[in-house]
């Protein structure tokens, strides 16, 4: 950079301006004279400095070497002076930050946007969640599995160990479908190598799945590093044609290395396992309630393990893949009257040795939106049995709401889960077993829902550093017909605030 000070400043005189023009062309003619008015003991300078035995030949090399020091640096300049000029002239992206515990919902709400907001896209990584589903579905089958042995070694998940000496046998049948379904097992070690190339570390060491206090089971959880393209490992399946994005030829069906060849051998096998009255004992005995383990597709086997099987939107909702680290989405969405604003969507990972990571992210945004699962209340946290799910939801609400830093932050509230939590409450599971002070009100879902909106409320109009509006939504976001008005919703209210921020709109 040269430095345009050769102005007159004295009165009367006409300031001579130095013309690009009239600079030296390469370092070699660098003003030194410019260099040479810094002080001789400048430390700089003097690092600067040709070493006094410089050769020819050495000094052809330096000179080159300045010489493309200087073309990058221009080009670093130009690039910030075309983001400057950028952003004086449109208006800032409006940011939003996903938060909550994990698995209470934050990549699937991600995929509501991007399926209202980014659908061609969405829908060109049917193949990777394919994969994904895959996944899941062989995780499930192991879980009954793990089950299985533990009746079989008489061994219980629970802290004493004779609670299953009374469970019945396992029936020769039974016996025979566990070893024909052993290569599922290899079959998700194939998906996870996959999904989580060695030296990305993007698989947890830790155990991650515990289900509840009294039943607990050692299967590790595939988590996914947002910085690593996890969704390139299965790129090849998917078709180039735009065109056929959402047809059969999307996916390589006749890849001879495809998971869903050996899924679909077992599939009749899975079927019977899930389906047979003693399994289903088996994992109520143990506490296991499948359908409420992330990524549960053991209602739908014969469609996912079909040999032309292709996942659909919901589908796409229900797959689990547990986030690691933080990621960026952009969007430009409609503010309509033809005009349209950048989004940036920011998804953490929700579990506890991922909170460290969401501070950095609280001092530039317009809103979050947290999420708390309110059908977990009889659930404990994977990362630490000793605590209860909602307790811990409530406990990260309360920090979120009490955080100067987000204190002119909307907080929108998404109480998740509510399709679950309604099953559970028509199950007889009772709310007051578990939150004390719900006492003897009715055990159906809308007072339960009402109390627990009314808890969230109180707690951010008591920790509040100032006073703001309580949004909050009850939300099933795996069904997007129904988010897909939240969305749009949320998406009006906080366009409404922003442009008010920005004083373009009188509130
Ligand atoms: N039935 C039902 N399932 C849901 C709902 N919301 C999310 N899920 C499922 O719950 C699982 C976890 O959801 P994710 O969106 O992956 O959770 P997350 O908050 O991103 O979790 P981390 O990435 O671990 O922080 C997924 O399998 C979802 O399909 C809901 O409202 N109802
Ligand atoms: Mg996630």
């Amino acid at each position: 950079m040269y430095i345009l000070t050769t102005t007159s400043s004295s009165p009367g005189h006409p300031t001579s301006t130095l013309h690009c023009s009239d600079l030296p062309t390469g370092p070699e003619e660098m003003p030194t004279k410019v260099l040479s008015r810094e002080s001789e003991n400048d430390p700089i300078s003097f690092a600067l400095k040709p070493p006094l035995d410089e050769t020819p030949a050495d000094r052809e090399v330096r000179l080159r070497l300045e010489k493309e020091a200087k073309h990058v640096s221009d080009a670093i300049d130009e690039e910030l002076d075309r983001q400057r000029v950028a952003e004086r002239r449109g208006p800032k992206p409006i940011k939003i930050l996903l938060l909550g515990q994990s698995e209470s919902g934050k990549s699937t709400t991600l995929k509501n946007f991007q399926l209202m907001y980014e659908p061609k896209a969405f829908r060109t990584e049917r193949a990777s969640w394919r994969a994904v589903i895959q996944l899941n579905v062989v995780r499930s089958v192991h879980l009954i599995l793990d089950a299985m042995t533990r009746v079989q070694k008489n061994t219980s998940p629970t802290s004493s160990r004779d609670t299953l000496t009374d469970f019945p046998p396992l029936t020769p049948e039974l016996l025979k479908l566990k070893l024909r379904l052993a290569p599922l097992l290899q079959v998700e070690e194939v998906l996870i190598r996959r999904l989580t190339p060695v030296g990305s570390g993007e698989t947890e060491a830790t155990q991650l799945v515990s289900y509840t206090e009294r039943s607990k089971n050692y299967l590790k959880e595939v988590a996914v590093n947002s910085a690593a393209h996890w969704k390139d490992a299965f790129a090849k399946l998917v078709s180039s044609d735009t065109e056929s994005f959402d047809s059969q030829h999307a996916i390589d069906f006749d890849d001879p290395n495809d998971p869903g060849i050996v899924l679909n051998a077992c599939s009749e096998d899975m079927v019977k396992l899930w389906n047979d009255p003693l399994i289903q004992q088996l994992l109520e005995k143990q506490n296991l309630r499948m359908e409420e383990v992330a990524g549960f597709f053991l209602d739908s086997l014969e469609r996912v393990t079909s040999t032309h099987y292709i996942p659909t939107d919901d589908d796409i909702l229900r797959a689990r893949l547990k986030t690691l680290g933080v990621t960026e989405h952009r969007f430009k969405i409609s503010s309509g009257a033809g005009i349209s604003r950048d989004w940036r969507i920011f998804d953490v990972g929700g579990h506890r040795s991922q909170r460290a990571f969401w501070a950095p992210y609280f001092d530039d945004m317009d809103a979050i939106i947290f999420l708390a699962p309110i059908s977990c209340f009889d659930q404990v946290l994977a990362e630490d049995p000793k605590v209860n799910r909602l307790e811990d939801s409530v406990k990260l609400w309360t920090t979120i709401v009490s955080n100067p830093l987000l204190k002119d932050t909307n907080v929108i509230l998404f109480l998740n889960k509510i399709d679950i939590l309604q099953a559970k409450l028509a199950s007889g599971i009772k709310l007051s077993d578990h939150v004390v002070s719900y006492g003897d009100r009715p055990n159906d879902f809308e007072n339960t829902s009402t109390y627990l909106r009314r808890k969230f409320a109180g707690i951010m109009k008591q920790s509040s550093p100032s006073s703001r509006v309580f949004y909050c939504h009850l939300t099933a976001v795996t069904d997007t017909k129904s988010t897909k008005g939240i969305i749009s919703n949320v998406k009006d209210m906080i366009m409404r605030q922003n442009l008010a921020v920005t004083n373009l709109i009188v509130t």
